[in-house]
């Protein structure tokens, strides 16, 4: 009998407050317990457990994020983990590349060396990989399930030919950005400002940038093109965009946190 009150109880108060279902914890509960509940109870947990169970295999839409190197992709998803630190999840792809100073292995990327990156692809764990600027790139299932078992929107940053072979993928879904830089030279004075690149690696870069600029501003590419100009301005472009996104995700019953910290 408690049991009942606690579980009806809570369903009330969600319904209540947000006027939709959104409690996992308190709704899968239900099927177990089943057998204690009285004939309209068992009704009740039925149908929120058969919401709830729903609700978890659709969870938030994959956010894809793309650009050119330097474009600024990185910083504008530092600030979007800042502000929203409960909605997104990071998906660390491997790598061959060197770490640089600073990045952390399993954080930043899972730091590989090329006999293990073809082994793991030869295995199938990747959804997709990639060459980019003579290094080996991949996003692997396991990246990405870590994030969606979380409940949280998994970010995905990839370069273009990553892209071009998930952006039709029905399991993913995934909503795709492409942040462009004001111009090549701009672009150049970026990275080399970041002081990351070799020469060598600095131009493999901006060569790519070209192609990369032309296929991600072709209209229906991207969801959408963030201009990032003024790193202000981008940002707020970025943000809105995606919270209206999740907002309608969230009113199609997707359990997803839009809970926000503020700067000031
Ligand atoms: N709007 C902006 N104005 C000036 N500098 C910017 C702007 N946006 C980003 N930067 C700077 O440009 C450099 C490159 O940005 P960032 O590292 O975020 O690019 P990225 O797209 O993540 O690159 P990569 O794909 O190589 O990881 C950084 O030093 C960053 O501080
Ligand atoms: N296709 C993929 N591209 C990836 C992945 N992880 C990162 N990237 C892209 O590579 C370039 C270079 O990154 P950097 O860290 O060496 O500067 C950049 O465009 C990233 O978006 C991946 O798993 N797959």
């Amino acid at each position: 009998m408690l049991l009942n009150n606690v579980l009806c109880r809570t369903a009330a108060l969600r319904l209540s407050s947000k006027g939709k279902l959104i409690c996992q914890t308190d709704f899968t509960a239900a099927p177990r317990k089943q057998h204690l509940l009285p004939h309209n109870h068992r009704y009740l947990a039925k149908a929120f457990s058969s919401l709830n169970s729903s609700m978890v295999k659709q969870g938030p839409r994959p956010l894809v994020i793309c650009g050119p190197s330097g474009s600024g992709k990185s910083t504008l998803l530092k600030k979007l983990f800042k502000e929203f630190p409960d909605t997104f999840g990071f998906s660390v792809s491997h790598t061959t590349r060197k770490p640089r100073p600073g990045e952390e292995n399993g954080i930043h990327y899972h730091f590989v060396s090329v006999e293990e990156m073809q082994a793991a692809i030869e295995n199938g764990e990747f959804i997709e990989t990639a060459v980019f600027s003579g290094n080996m790139y991949g996003t692997s299932k396991k990246a990405v399930e870590n994030v969606q078992h979380q409940g949280k929107v998994c970010v995905l940053d990839i370069e273009i030919e990553g892209v071009k072979q998930i952006r039709n993928s029905e399991r993913l879904n995934p909503l795709l950005v492409f942040v462009n830089p004001p111009s090549i030279e701009e672009l150049e004075r970026r990275l080399r400002g970041r002081k990351t690149e070799t020469e060598e690696s600095l131009q493999k870069r901006l060569n790519t940038a070209r192609i990369e600029i032309e296929y991600g501003t072709t209209a229906g590419n991207f969801d959408v093109v963030v201009q990032n100009n003024n790193l202000k301005q981008a940002y707020e472009d970025l943000r809105n965009f995606i919270v209206r996104e999740l907002e309608s995700q969230q009113g199609q019953g997707i359990n997803v946190s839009l809970n926000r910290v503020c700067d000031e």
